[in-house]
């Protein structure tokens, strides 16, 4: 659906030239809701505003539906954008008309010439997003949430086939940024539109993304399966951005008298976590005690997680280890024997 093919940006300012997006490629498949997660300057937002040519990538090839976005004329590619709507971090409505008129603008600059038909489709719209009540309000009476959901309405109103998401729910709290979530997934279930969020929250990706990557200085660094970036991570910054979802503190003080190995296990959901635990404790003379215990779910489903003390002879101990880690993911995350 969307096809990215080694697209690079590079800025040029007066006295140097700054790399935007370094031979970036991506496959999105259609109906698809596809994270992109990085630090600040990662280049996240540079690839979401090429993806609807608001920045012209230096060069690459960027095709959506197999229509070829960088060879099509003006008049061609504002015909394009109507079926790529986006919302953004700061909304931006316009202050001086009402959430009603904000949405029938979009309709308009569409060409829909109909009085009637705009206000069908605007009362439509303000219904799925559950704003009926406030049509005739202006944006600066409405919360952050409700301001989001009107450029959402926005950015649906043309039937767009894709959605892009720049950082939507970034100035929110965190129950609004749920709301908005369930509104965008609604979105793509019921309609088909295949979204494209960029965000520094990985919570953000866990809650609603299919398949994300991850970016950093312009690259694309790991892709994948949401679920299988958080069940094993390869790259160090993948890590670092699963563990703010996933980490458990555990206190020092807990930590230094422990006098064992300290293990981090990971079970995918379907295995009977308990059952790995005790089998192990019956084959071998070791003591196990569970320090923190949990199950996330990503998406739906679930991910569960035990840090986990051995006890016992190193022999025992090791051997333990390697019977576990033939059946789930391991990590030593302390080993007090050495
Ligand atoms: N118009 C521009 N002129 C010069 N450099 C730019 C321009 N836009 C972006 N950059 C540079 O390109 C790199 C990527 O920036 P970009 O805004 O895409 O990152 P980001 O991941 O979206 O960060 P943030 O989350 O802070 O918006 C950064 O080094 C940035 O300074």
């Amino acid at each position: 659906m969307i096809k990215v093919e080694n697209l690079n940006k590079v800025f040029k300012t007066k006295t140097k030239e700054v790399i935007g997006l370094k031979e970036v490629s991506l496959d999105i498949k259609k109906g698809e809701i596809f994270g992109i997660v990085g630090y600040s300057g990662a280049g996240k937002s540079t690839l979401i505003r090429c993806l609807n040519i608001l920045e012209r990538p230096t060069s690459g090839h960027i095709y959506i539906d197999d229509v070829d976005l960088l060879s099509l004329s003006s008049k061609e590619l504002r015909e394009a954008r109507q079926s790529i709507g986006m919302i953004f971090q700061g909304f931006y409505l316009v202050a001086s008309k009402t959430v009603f008129d904000n949405v029938a603008f979009a309709l308009k600059a569409a060409g829909v010439k109909s009085v009637h038909k705009r206000k069908e489709r605007v009362t439509e719209l303000l219904d799925l997003v559950g704003l009926a009540d406030k049509a005739n309000e202006y944006p600066a009476q409405l919360s952050g949430g409700q301001r989001q959901r009107v450029s959402i309405a926005r950015a649906l109103a043309n039937n767009p086939k894709v959605l892009l998401c720049d950082e939507a729910t970034s100035a929110l709290d965190p129950t609004t940024t749920k709301s908005i979530l369930a509104l965008l997934k609604r979105i793509n279930r019921e309609f088909g539109i295949t979204i494209v969020l960029i965000t520094h929250e990985m919570e953000v990706v866990k809650e609603i993304c299919h398949r994300c990557a991850v970016m950093q200085d312009g690259e694309i660094v790991e892709e994948g399966q949401t679920y299988d970036m958080f069940a094993e991570p390869e790259n160090e910054l993948t890590k670092k951005f699963i563990q703010t979802v996933l980490d458990f503190e555990l206190p020092q003080k807990l930590l230094s008298e422990c006098e064992g190995v300290i293990l981090r296990l990971q079970f995918r959901g379907g295995i009977a976590s308990d059952a790995v635990v005790s089998d192990m404790l019956q084959a071998f003379s070791v003591r196990g005690n569970i320090l923190h215990g949990k199950v996330e779910y990503i998406g739906d489903a679930p991910l569960g997680i035990f840090i986990f003390e051995l006890v016992g002879e190193e022999e025992e101990v090791n051997k333990a280890i390697a019977y576990l880690e033939e059946r789930v993911f391991v990590e030593v995350i302390q080993d007090a024997r050495h």
